[in-house]
């Protein structure tokens, strides 16, 4: 990087960083060293050329001064800047329209600071810019005229007092907007109503749809208050203000029913929670019931009921056949001789419903075990086949697939048994983990390299028994004590239709299947595998994202030039990751959520190229392979 280049980074960050102490350490920053070769702190530089692409420095407490003219007026700069993200400090802004001269600038992320005044007009010539947050700040005046960029697609400006009209953006265009609580109004502009309410609400002055204020009320040059109350005595409530009410009456009667379902809910939740389906249970619906979700499990006529209506078999060997009293414990030696009385008397904690039943965190104290069990609902699979694939998948064992350890099962109650596994999902890892810690590129590829690999294996040993997950998602990987990954639920889950092939039973119907369909349910683990990786990439979670796309077609969506600032994570940006790297990954996430189940690779063509990817990092990191790494 060029010596006036570097000079101008470091009055740049002089600026910016003020005089209280910074949240997070920052290195480099300095006249005597290279951005690019020494990794500053918050630069992202080109892989081929050594120029910067990215300033990001989010939530570091910055309480300085952005003057983007320290950068923008030098010439190298300005023609390679295309992220500053400075989202989340307590800055001010200063001459904000010298960054017009920042040109190649295509996100510009300023939201939770401390920024004033009118947003420059000059900013509309900035012709690249696709994302733009100005969000939470204290800017005033006019919108600008930002609609003018044509590849502008998000623009998020809520909690500020902006004032004047709402220009007339290419609406289709964006992806997100959000403009609530400003200053704003007059009539939302044709095609705004793309957007839901809660892109306009908190601006008094605004109408239209979406908003439940027409503009019929507001338009015409509103009569003198004694005219209006005259007029409205005379001839009731007019057209408008009908439509006006009803909004208001459809508004309140939608929150009364919210308001109903939750107390039904409240009510619902009151009562105990148990394993046993609610007509086999017999404890007494008014007994008190402590609100808290420790539970613990049955009283003595409830155990006498399942037990007597059921089926309990114990030992080692699925093959042993009934023996009173105890669960089929599968795998675990610890856990040998669980007897389901002792299940049942354990305190339980509820870890979450999923779409096919709830789990619970039981804690056996004879055994010292934390289990996780689930209890599946509405399983029509008869006991037989349910047990005939217990002993199937129990045969088949992989180092990263959770194997149930033990399982019981009735005409009313099928329970799986697993380890409990105290590190959490991937979904959570992705999308629940607190402001400042990331999952850094080399773990994301850990897990992806692994999963796969587990994946391999599993549909090579049970590809004849036409048994593939069936339910694969980042809530069924879990970190084990190790923080290494591991896929739960294997075979227990009917298919997901998440690639919208004609969805298939496989629990109920697995014998009725033909190769095609067994065929194409195996197809599904791999989009279910593929939407994972784009979760890994994206750090975006897998459901419908807010221009009404899931996961994989909006990443489809997105052309390749895009991919850099569009898709992937910005914490993998901004912390280096290799682009080409993750460029590869992409391509191969986008194989697999193919919409022709045919043409996406398959689980070992896809294990062989990832493993090779992370190999590739390895050796360019010069890394030994560590397993798992959160960086504050
Ligand atoms: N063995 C386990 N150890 C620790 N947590 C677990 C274990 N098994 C499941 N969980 C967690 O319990 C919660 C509920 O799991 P569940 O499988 O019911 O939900 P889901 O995966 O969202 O839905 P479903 O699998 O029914 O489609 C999830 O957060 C999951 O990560």
């Amino acid at each position: 990087v060029e010596v006036s280049s570097i000079d101008a980074l470091v009055s740049f960050f002089e600026n910016l960083s003020g005089n209280l102490s910074l949240s997070k350490p920052v290195s480099g920053w300095a006249r005597d060293s290279d951005p690019c070769e020494h990794n500053w702190t918050g630069i992202v530089c080109f892989d081929q050329i050594p120029s910067v692409k990215s300033i990001t420095f989010e939530s570091f407490n910055l309480s300085g001064t952005f003057k983007p003219d320290t950068i923008c007026s030098d010439t190298s700069l300005a023609a390679s800047i295309v992220v500053i993200s400075l989202g989340d400090n307590n800055l001010v802004g200063e001459n904000l329209e010298a960054l017009a001269e920042c040109k190649k600038l295509t996100h510009f992320y300023v939201s939770r600071n401390r920024f004033s005044g009118v947003i420059p007009e000059s900013l509309s010539h900035l012709n690249n810019l696709k994302r733009l947050d100005i969000s939470n700040n204290a800017f005033s005046g006019p919108v600008s005229s930002f609609p003018r960029i044509s590849g502008l697609i998000e623009f998020v400006a809520q909690n500020n007092r902006l004032s004047g009209s709402i220009p007339e953006f290419d609406f289709s265009n964006l992806v997100n907007l959000n403009v609530s609580n400003n200053d704003l109004s007059g009539p939302i502009p044709p095609g705004g109503d793309l957007f839901p309410a809660a892109s306009y609400l908190g601006n008094p002055g605004l109408c239209g749809n979406p908003l439940p204020n027409s503009c019929e009320t507001q338009l015409p040059t509103p009569p003198s208050a004694a005219q209006k109350s005259d007029d409205r005595k005379k001839d009731g409530p007019n057209a408008a203000e009908v439509l006006m009410y009803s909004g208001y009456a459809l508004v309140g009667f939608g929150l009364f029913l919210v308001i109903v379902i939750k107390l039904c809910k409240k009510k619902r939740t009151k009562k105990p929670e148990s394993l046993v389906e609610e007509g086999h249970d017999t404890r007494e619906s008014k007994e008190p019931y402590d609100a808290s979700e420790t539970l613990t499990f049955a009283s003595n006529e409830f155990r006498s009921v399942v037990m007597s209506k059921s089926e309990v078999f114990a030992g080692n060997s699925v093959e042993s056949g009934p023996v009173s009293s105890s669960l089929i414990v599968l795998t675990s030696p610890e856990v040998n001789g669980l007897r389901f009385e002792e299940l049942l008397k354990a305190p339980a904690e509820l870890l979450g419903r999923g779409k096919y039943g709830s789990v619970y965190k039981v804690k056996c104290e004879e055994h010292g075990m934390m289990l996780a069990v689930k209890r599946i609902k509405d399983w029509s699979l008869g006991s037989s086949d349910f047990k005939s694939r217990m002993k199937r998948l129990n045969h088949v064992k992989h180092a990263s697939v959770l194997p149930v350890v033990a399982f019981y099962c009735s005409k009313q109650e099928k329970l799986l048994v697993y380890e409990y596994q105290p590190n959490g999902s991937l979904l959570k890892f992705l999308h629940g983990m607190p402001t400042g810690q990331t999952f850094d590129w080399s773990s994301r590829l850990g897990v992806a390299s692994t999963i796969a690999e587990a994946l391999a294996f599993m549909h090579d040993e049970l590809r004849q028994d036409g048994i593939p997950h069936g339910n694969l998602k980042s809530s069924n990987i879990l970190f084990n004590k190790n923080m290494e990954p591991c896929i739960s639920e294997y075979g227990l889950m009917t298919i997901d239709n998440s690639d919208n092939s004609p969805a298939i039973d496989i629990i109920n119907n697995t014998s009725q299947l033909n190769p095609d369909q067994i065929e194409s349910a195996f197809r599904a683990d791999i989009h279910a595998l593929g939407v994972i990786l784009l979760e890994l990439l994206t750090g975006k979670p897998p459901m419908v994202q807010n221009n009404g796309m899931d996961l994989a077609k909006w990443v489809v969506s997105v052309v390749k030039e895009e991919w850099t600032v569009e898709v992937f994570d910005r914490a993998l940006i901004r912390e280096g990751a290799s682009e080409e790297r993750m460029v590869n990954l992409l391509q191969i996430a986008i194989k697999c959520v193919d919409r022709s189940p045919d043409s996406r690779p398959s689980i070992n063509q896809i294990a062989l190229m990832i493993n090779n990817i992370k190999e590739e990092d390895e050796r360019s990191l010069d890394v030994s392979e560590s397993p798992f790494e959160i960086r504050n």
